[in-house]
């Protein structure tokens, strides 16, 4: 993924209710907390005065224990709720920025992310912003706000002197964190920079292999790589030794200085008479709350970096699908022909026209083959149907059987199969496709047996954290999706390119049994999907082929 970052808006997530619950309830827990300490302090003065026990000190630990239950369970509910939420609102942005692109297309947008890098963001990526964004947020503000709470019931409850003191101390924490972060901040960028050069040397290396052979100078330029890499090894221990030392110290000096300022704070009080010995250490349990926001800096680091990079991807691919959709979609033409082409030129960014003059006119439910020699430009022309690329010159018409625009689906020359399960990659192409439908759609494309036979079935996970689906399968997965949406020109690159004779002869079965069910073009050096084709048309000469 490259270019650069744009400074679109960060995705808009429905869970600004989650994250406000989350914090209420953190509140709610740590205040309750306060409470039962309060309590044990009480009944300790009780019992070392040698009185009755009273009220007080069990009505403040019951009255605390069941506020700290309710707040910790609320809080583990509204998180859990938020990152689901966040992750499907992403996960939504995601597939309109992918199906804005054409879901099935062959994608090469010159900024932003290709459609695979795009629906393993709408996976893994979601999943990471909305545990930031939907789950961790809340929890994050509440463990960072939570001192104050813990101050505000100490000053209301216990002695508002203390309470001041530990204020004091709260407040000196984030000025700390501040200075260790930039201590370390000089480790990361070095590695950084060390990481940016190794990976420059490889990259150019690789890519002036055939000139550094020539030279002789390979051996010499493996030795500097060496040294590279040795210097990078030094760089990656160097910044591992540095967070080692940034936990140790937040963990020894933090979690230390808070709890020995809280029981100085107590001992101080209760040496001037102002606090009693029980309220004394229920201030010292009570510092140990003061610890929480330093248990969220190291999931922070996880959670909240991850999730933020995430988002950031997320943006700049949302972003990309806008520039996409500059490509204005193929006419409609009179209804009289599915296809018409005139005329077309059409090529890459500044390149020389890969498409000179185009002619072409495909009917209502014809399948046509489309032949020539590799490069000649057959997969360029899918793509300006697919309207995938815009021609410079020449008028592109499709249209629907009774009229009307039409739409066309691009099945690539090599599928993408997206992690996630096999019903999640066919309803890329149309998400409210029930069981039944997906099933037919599979049945279409011979592969509902093999779908079958998977665990899980339709839920099967595939892709590169599931099973691995053989060429030939992935193809027929492509197809089968391609169906399900129902387009009326179906636009299919070398469906049997590289994959295996079994799948080549269900795929050519495939297109026998759609034939004349909707109009088809089909990219092929294959005979027998010539075989299978009403017409075939060789695109060199733009001419008709005798069969
Ligand atoms: N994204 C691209 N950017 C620049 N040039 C491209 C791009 N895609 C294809 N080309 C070039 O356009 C020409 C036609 O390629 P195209 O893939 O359309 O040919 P083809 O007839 O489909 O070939 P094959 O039978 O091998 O699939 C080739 O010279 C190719 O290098």
């Amino acid at each position: 993924m490259s270019g650069p970052v744009p400074s679109a808006p960060r995705p808009a997530l429905p869970v600004r209710g989650h994250v406000l619950a989350a914090v209420v309830c953190g509140w709610l827990s740590a205040a309750g907390l306060c409470l039962c300490y309060l309590g044990i302090g009480g009944l300790i003065d009780a019992v070392t005065a040698g009185g009755a026990i009273g009220w007080r000190g069990p009505g403040l630990m019951g009255a605390g224990i069941a506020l700290a239950v309710a707040g910790a369970l609320g809080r583990g509910h509204a998180s859990g709720a938020g990152e689901a939420t966040a992750e499907i609102a992403v996960r939504e942005r995601i597939h309109e920025a992918i199906l804005a692109r054409g879901p099935l297309g062959r994608s090469r947008p010159a900024r932003g992310p290709v459609t695979g890098s795009l629906a393993s963001l709408a996976t893994e990526g979601a999943a990471k912003v909305a545990a930031w964004r939907g789950g961790f947020l809340g929890e994050l503000i509440a463990a960072v706000t939570t001192p104050l709470v813990v101050v505000a019931v100490v000053a209301v409850v216990a002695d508002p002197a203390a309470a001041a003191a530990l204020l004091a101390v709260v407040a000196a924490v984030p000025l700390v964190i501040g200075g260790f972060q930039r201590l370390f901040r000089t480790s990361t960028a070095g590695y950084q920079a060390q990481s940016r050069r190794l990976a420059a040397q490889f990259l150019e290396s690789i890519q002036g292999l055939r000139l550094l052979t020539l030279l002789g100078a390979a051996g010499r330029r493996s030795r500097l790589l060496a040294e590279e890499s040795e210097r990078h090894r030094r760089a990656t221990m160097r910044l591992l030794a540095g967070n080692q030392v940034v936990l140790l110290v937040t963990d020894v000096a933090f979690y230390g200085a808070l709890i020995g300022a809280g029981t100085a704070v107590a001992l101080v009080r209760h040496a001037a008479g102002a606090i009693s010995l029980g309220t004394a250490i229920a201030l010292v349990l009570i510092s140990l709350l003061l610890t929480e926001p330093i248990g969220v800096v190291g999931r922070f680091f996880y959670i909240a970096m991850a999730g933020r990079a995430a988002e950031r991807q997320v943006v700049h691919a949302i972003a990309g699908a806008g520039e996409r959709r500059a490509v204005p979609p193929p006419e409609a033409g009179d209804g009289e022909a599915a296809v018409e082409l005139a005329g077309v030129v059409a090529g890459y960014g500044d390149g020389p026209a890969v498409l000179d003059g185009v002619d072409l006119r495909v009917g209502h439910g014809e399948m046509v083959a489309l032949v020539g020699p590799s490069g000649v430009g057959k997969s360029t022309l899918l793509s300006v149907l697919a309207g995938e690329l815009a021609p410079r010159a020449g008028t592109v018409r499709l249209s629907a059987p009774g009229g009307g625009p039409a739409r066309a689906v691009l099945v690539p020359q090599r599928a993408w199969l997206f992690t996630g399960t096999v019903a999640g990659n066919l309803r890329l192409a149309d998400p409210d496709a029930d069981e039944e439908r997906m099933w037919w759609a599979l049945r279409q494309a011979h592969l509902a047996e093999e779908v079958e036979a998977m665990p899980g079935g339709l839920d099967a996970r595939v892709g590169e954290e599931g099973l691995t689906l053989s060429g030939g399968q992935a193809q027929r997965l492509a197809l089968a999706r391609a169906l399900l949406t129902d387009a009326d020109v179906l636009l299919l690159d070398e469906p049997t390119g590289h994959i295996d004779g079994r799948s080549e002869r269900l795929i050519i079965d495939t297109l026998r049994r759609l034939r004349g069910t909707r109009t088809i073009l089909v990219a092929t050096h294959s005979a027998a999907v010539m075989e299978v084709a009403d017409r075939v048309v060789e695109l060199a000469a733009a001419r008709e082929v005798a069969r």
